[in-house]
Parts: structure tokens; C-alpha cells; sequence
């Protein structure tokens, strides 16, 4: 094995010993009309417990499918996949997951799709209000916590969009390109506060996205993948201090190599 895929290897592995996601030749087939699909064939890695990782890759290549899987929407047909220390069953609790579309309830105020997670789990009332409160301010919502998301702009549908999971205080935050449909300014802004809310209530973070910057801006590390079969290309540590100055020489030649890596 030569030098450089022998620290691929090291890299795929959590740098702590606390590991909250663990993947070991994971792969995934779907039967079409056409036959037998492979979309994910030998994934091999680790997430430590409160490790933001971000995942890189072009279209097809089996981001969603591996997203949906950690979710337990979907499950492995080959391989272990194991969500602290015991296999996926399904979705749960302890797995937050945001989407790009939002997903919030059109019938419900923002205070009460905040509070929707929270009811299911039987929370009483003042418990509810005092959390719903929290996260609303966590946020900056306060002030449209009566509106509808029909009221609202696509960046405030992310953020109770986001406000929704941390309700529920997730040990694990999923999130599909989440920012993928705002604006420029928008998206930075909320990557901003994603990362603010991270680190005040340390979780175990995976981000998909299509933006090489943002999976600068916010990963400990990059997961990049290829397709046909999707597969884990290449795992990059971003040893950037945070926040990341986007324009910064570091930065850039970050930039370059995630390029290099990605069109490979
Ligand atoms: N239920 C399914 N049945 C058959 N094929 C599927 C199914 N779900 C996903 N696929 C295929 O698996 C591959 C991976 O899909 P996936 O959505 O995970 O890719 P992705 O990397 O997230 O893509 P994008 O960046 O476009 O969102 C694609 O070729 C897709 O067509």
C-alpha cells in the first residue's frame, strides 16, 4: 500500500477514541427495473462523538443514501453500520435530521413546528414553552415565533428548520444540503450559526453539500466522495482555526486540494 492511500486509510478512522458513527465496508444496492444497482460499495468510515463532518461529492454518488442510512430511513445491504455502538434500526430520537426543503408543517406557527418533536415525546407544556423559547432565541426568531412558514423568507424556514431538531437535543445532527436552495448571503449567515449552535451544544455533525467553501467552512473533516460505485474517495482534515477566513492562503490552498481531490 503506498504512503498516501495508507493515510487515507488512517483518515478514514476518528481521530478520538469516542466513536459515534462507525461504517466498515458498508454498501448499498437498490433493484430497479433494469436489475441490481450498486450506489454504495465499501465505505469505510469513522465519526467521533461530536466530530463535524462534511461530505463532498458529485451528483449520484450516494450522499443522500448514506445520510438516509446513519438516519436509519434506509438500511445497508452489505457491511456494518453502527450508530454508537449498535446497528441502525430505524429512525429515532438521538437522530436530528434537516433537510434542504425544510420540512416544516404549513398549518403550524413557527412556535409550534419548534414544539412539534418535543409533543411526540410527551413533553409537558412549560417544558415545552421554556425549550421552544430557548431555541427560538438560539436562532434569532423570536420575533416571528406567531408566523406561519408561509410568512417566512427560505432562510428563516431553515432556521426553525433547524430550531425543530435541536429541540429535541439530537446526539446527532444529519443535514442534507440544508442551505443549498438560499442565497449567498443567507447561506453563509446560517453556516455562521450552525457553527455557533455547534459548538455551544457539541454534537455529532454529518453535512452533505455541493459547496466545496462551505465543507471548508464547517468540517473538522471532509469526506469526498466518487461515483460508479459511490464510494469514499478521500477523507481531508481541515486544521483551519475557526471561524475560517474564507479568503485566507490556507484557505485557498484547502480549496485547491479539495478540487484536485474531487475532479481526480
Ligand atoms: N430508491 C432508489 N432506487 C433506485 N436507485 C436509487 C434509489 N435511491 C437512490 N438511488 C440511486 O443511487 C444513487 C445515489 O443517490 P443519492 O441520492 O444518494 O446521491 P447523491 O450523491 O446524494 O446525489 P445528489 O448530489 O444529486 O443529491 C443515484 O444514482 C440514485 O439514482
Amino acid at each position: 500500500m503506498s504512503v498516501e492511500s495508507q493515510q487515507r486509510v488512517e483518515q478514514a478512522s476518528a481521530p478520538a477514541s469516542d466513536v459515534m458513527i462507525s461504517c466498515r465496508d458498508v454498501a448499498k444496492e437498490f433493484r430497479t427495473g433494469a436489475g441490481t444497482f450498486v450506489a454504495l460499495d465499501g465505505v469505510d468510515l469513522d465519526i467521533a462523538a461530536d466530530e463535524f463532518i462534511t461530505v463532498l461529492g458529485p451528483s449520484g454518488c450516494g450522499k443522500s443514501t448514506l445520510l438516509n442510512m446513519i438516519a436509519g430511513f434506509d438500511h445497508p445491504t452489505g457491511g456494518s453500520l453502527l450508530v454508537d455502538g449498535s446497528p441502525v434500526r430505524g429512525p429515532s430520537p438521538d437522530k436530528g435530521v434537516v433537510f434542504q426543503d425544510f420540512a416544516l408543517f404549513p398549518w403550524l406557527s413557527v412556535r409550534r413546528n419548534i414544539a412539534y418533536g418535543l409533543r411526540e415525546q410527551g413533553a409537558g407544556k412549560a417544558e415545552r414553552n421554556r425549550i421552544v423559547d430557548e431555541m427560538l432565541e438560539l436562532v434569532g426568531l423570536r420575533q416571528v415565533a406567531d408566523h406561519y412558514p408561509h410568512q417566512l423568507s427560505g432562510g428563516m424556514k431553515q432556521r426553525v428548520s433547524l430550531a425543530r431538531v435541536l429541540a429535541i437535543d439530537p446526539k446527532i445532527l444529519l443535514m442534507d444540503e440544508p442551505f443549498g436552495a438560499l442565497d449567498e448571503q443567507r447561506r453563509v449567515q446560517l453556516q455562521d450559526e450552525l457553527l455557533r449552535v455547534w459548538e455551544q451544544r457539541r454534537k455529532t455533525a454529518v453535512f452533505v453539500t455541493h459547496s466545496i467553501e462551505e465543507a471548508i467552512v464547517l468540517g473538522d473533516r471532509i469526506v469526498v466522495m466518487a461515483a460508479h460505485p459511490g464510494r469514499v474517495k478521500a477523507v481531508i482534515d481541515v486544521t483551519l482555526d475557526r471561524p475560517r477566513d474564507r479568503t485566507s492562503d490556507a484557505f485557498n490552498a484547502l480549496r485547491k486540494r479539495v478540487t484536485d481531490e474531487l475532479w481526480a
